[in-house]
């Protein structure tokens, strides 16, 4: 797969706006380049304080970048994002020089291109997320580490999505328990899954250099034995009932299969979703309830929402 690097050269108030814009577009690795802003962002999200290189940024504004795969709809797709970004205006929010450039990178170097910004990262009580480049000492004695090398694929684990979803199997997975992962990635959900003492997980993505990523990820983290990943459309075709199913995609999608989930989930057992943008958040409630289950918690992180929904007994 090819992909374009989008970078966006704007203020430090539009840098919200611009990402979830980007990450509503479906761009991938969303980086800030600007220091002060990425240690107060993560500071203030993760308690963090992340090693940055001051020679590595822009003194002007702010550069706002991400990738896009290369298809037929990227030039749609970057209209899009110009079009959001000028309406910021509208909203008085001040989107200064906004100059958008767009360039083709090649696949090594967009898998390499973000690495410098990406560290370790402590993402929910007992889960910090470790890029395989990075050498990691834990702090407590009980931390779980996940090695992460995304390569191609979705994410780094450091999504909100994927944030939400992390902190959800950590109070939900129980020892033994049986796990089905839908749009796997890079592996993350599953390899966490895994760490939490599942009996078995079951990852699947459509995406075959996800799934290539996936159990790379999963070899990385001596998680094998557990953790099968292989290449499926959401649920089609799977059998044998799991404890939890977590399913990080869109809304839109998510929409397509919650009675397949239904279907899946045992009595007592949960769906998490996330991947849903807050407008969104009605619609997909509304499919879960419909198929059956019972909405046990609604999670927020920035404009994001993860469901966790329960089969009745
Ligand atoms: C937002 S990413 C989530 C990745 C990872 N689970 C995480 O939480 O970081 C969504 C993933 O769903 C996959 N996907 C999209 N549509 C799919 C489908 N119909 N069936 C299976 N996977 C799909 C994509 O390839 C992508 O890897």
């Amino acid at each position: 797969m090819k992909w374009s690097e989008i970078s966006i050269l704007t203020t430090n108030e539009a840098i919200e706006p611009i990402s979830n814009i980007l990450h509503e577009s479906g761009a991938s690795g969303v980086v800030i380049e600007d220091p002060a802003e990425l240690v107060k962002e993560r500071e203030d999200m993760f308690g963090e304080i992340y090693q940055l290189n001051p020679d590595d940024y822009p003194t002007d504004g702010v550069m706002v970048k991400a990738y896009l795969p290369v298809n037929s709809f990227l030039g749609e797709t970057v209209d899009e994002i110009k079009q959001g970004i000028t309406n910021l205006v509208t909203y008085d929010i001040d989107i200064g020089e906004n100059k958008v450039e767009i360039s083709e990178v090649n696949e090594e170097e967009w898998a390499t291109a973000w690495k410098k910004y990406y560290h370790p990262v402590k993402i929910s009580d007992k889960f910090t997320i470790v890029p395989t480049w990075e050498d990691y000492t834990p702090v407590h004695s009980d931390e779980l580490i996940i090695e992460l090398d995304p390569g191609m694929a979705f994410g780094t684990g450091t999504h909100p999505t994927t944030v939400m979803c992390i902190q959800a199997l950590e109070r939900i997975v129980k020892e033994h328990d049986t796990v089905i992962d839908v749009g796997t990635g890079s592996g993350v959900l599953s390899i966490a899954s895994a760490l939490l003492a599942a009996d078995q997980v079951r990852a699947y993505d459509l995406d075959e250099v996800a799934v290539r990523s996936a159990r790379l990820n999963v070899k990385l983290n001596k998680v094998q034995d557990t953790v099968s990943v292989d290449a499926n459309n959401l649920l089609n075709g799977v059998t044998g009932q799991a404890d939890v199913i977590v399913a990080n995609i869109l809304a839109e999608i998510i929409l397509r299969f919650t009675e397949d989930a239904y279907e899946l989930v045992k009595p007592g057992g949960y769906f998490i979703t996330s991947g849903i943008i807050q407008p969104k958040k009605q619609e997909v409630r509304d499919s879960l309830e419909a198929a059956g289950f019972q909405i046990e918690e609604i999670m927020v992180m920035e404009d994001w929402v993860a469901i966790i929904a329960v089969k009745p007994e």
